[in-house]
């Protein structure tokens, strides 16, 4: 169970004897003064919250058990929670899970404050974004993708309402209430090939989770297939919404979209950068199995990082630049 940084006790006056070692005190919602409202989903609610002995900042997401029950959500929950222990150790690019604790009526995630929240507020304030932020942001975003893919996690849901933006501007990925934790060696040592499942006919297939219509994977919504190029189909969105302030696939309707998907109906704006549009182009790729990156080897996306939209990026230092101004 994850356990908060220990509360404040006394220095004992001498060491304890082992069994009489001090473990750390389990947080409930008492350790926390819970302020505004962040966040309301449709299984739970999130709060900026104040540690009532550290003095810090959290976001607490709040689940009502009887909600999750009722809506058979319980697997979301425990997905979400693996899935944040498996990328607390990841020092950049995610929100982290410092605890978790319940009372009678509900559920609660002691998760990082994201201080400077969307990456969608700051793409509608400026517009869109100049190409040397989109081209920063894009980079954080394929480097916290390598990160989460490596460790067999999907997100399945990205989009920039859930790309959020800690104090110093960095990039932290939330949210993985829909998340898919794949076994690391099934997920980068094979070619994505996975072939629709025989045994799903149409009549009994199910599609157990679609993300948001803009940012679905066609091969989710077709033949409800979803690997780790789910996410790159995500990211060539972001990175076309980032230069041109709209996503590519938008309609009235959410059926709309999807058919818009489906059909590649999208088109780039007048004075899309070249080298953006090539890699746009290259990632929303209909057959998933031919996405730039499908078949790339080991925990990094080389065919990505090397295409000439990314020239110039300090792989290795991205986290400890500074960000480029959005303005
Ligand atoms: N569902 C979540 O896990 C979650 N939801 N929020 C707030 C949402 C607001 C709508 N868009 C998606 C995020 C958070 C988290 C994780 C943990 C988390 C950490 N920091 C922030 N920070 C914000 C600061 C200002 C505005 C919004 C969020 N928010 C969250």
């Amino acid at each position: 169970k994850m356990q908060a940084s220990p509360a404040p006790t006394a220095a004992p006056t001498s060491s304890p004897a082992p069994s009489q070692s001090i473990k750390p005190t389990k947080r409930t919602a008492k350790d926390y003064i819970f302020g505004k409202l962040i966040g309301d989903g449709m299984f739970s609610t999130v709060f900026l919250a104040k540690d009532i002995h550290s003095g810090k900042e959290y976001a607490i997401k709040v689940c009502e058990k009887r909600h999750i029950i009722r809506k058979k959500k319980m697997e979301y929950i425990k997905r979400e929670k693996d899935a944040l222990n498996m990328l607390f150790k990841v020092p950049h690019g995610f929100v982290k899970l410092y605890c978790t604790f319940q009372d009678v009526d509900r559920l609660y995630f002691v998760l990082s404050y994201a201080k400077n929240g969307e990456l969608l507020s700051y793409i509608n304030k400026v517009g869109s974004f100049e190409l040397n932020v989109a081209k920063f942001y894009a980079a954080e975003l394929l480097s916290a993708l390598e990160k989460m893919h490596a460790k067999g996690i999907i997100h399945r849901d990205l989009k920039p309402e859930n790309i959020l933006l800690d104090e110093n501007m960095h990039l932290q990925i939330a949210d993985f209430g829909t998340a898919k934790i794949m076994d690391p060696k099934e997920i980068k040592s094979a070619p994505v090939v996975q072939e629709e499942d025989p045994t799903r006919n149409e009549r009994s297939r199910k599609i157990s989770f679609v993300g948001t219509p803009q940012y679905v994977s066609p091969e989710l919504l077709h033949n409800c297939v979803d690997t780790r190029t789910s996410d790159l189909w995500a990211l060539g969105c972001i990175i076309y919404q980032m230069i041109s302030g709209l996503p590519p696939f938008r309609a009235a309707t959410e059926f709309l979209t999807f058919q818009k998907i489906l059909k590649m109906d999208y088109e780039f704006p007048e004075g899309f950068p070249a080298d953006a549009k090539d890699l746009v182009e290259k990632l929303l790729v209909l057959d998933h199995t031919k996405r730039i990156g499908a078949n790339d080897k080991g925990d990094t996306y080389e065919s990505i990082r090397s295409h000439p939209f990314f020239a110039g990026i300090d792989w290795e230092n991205i986290w400890e630049q500074t960000p480029p101004t959005i303005s």
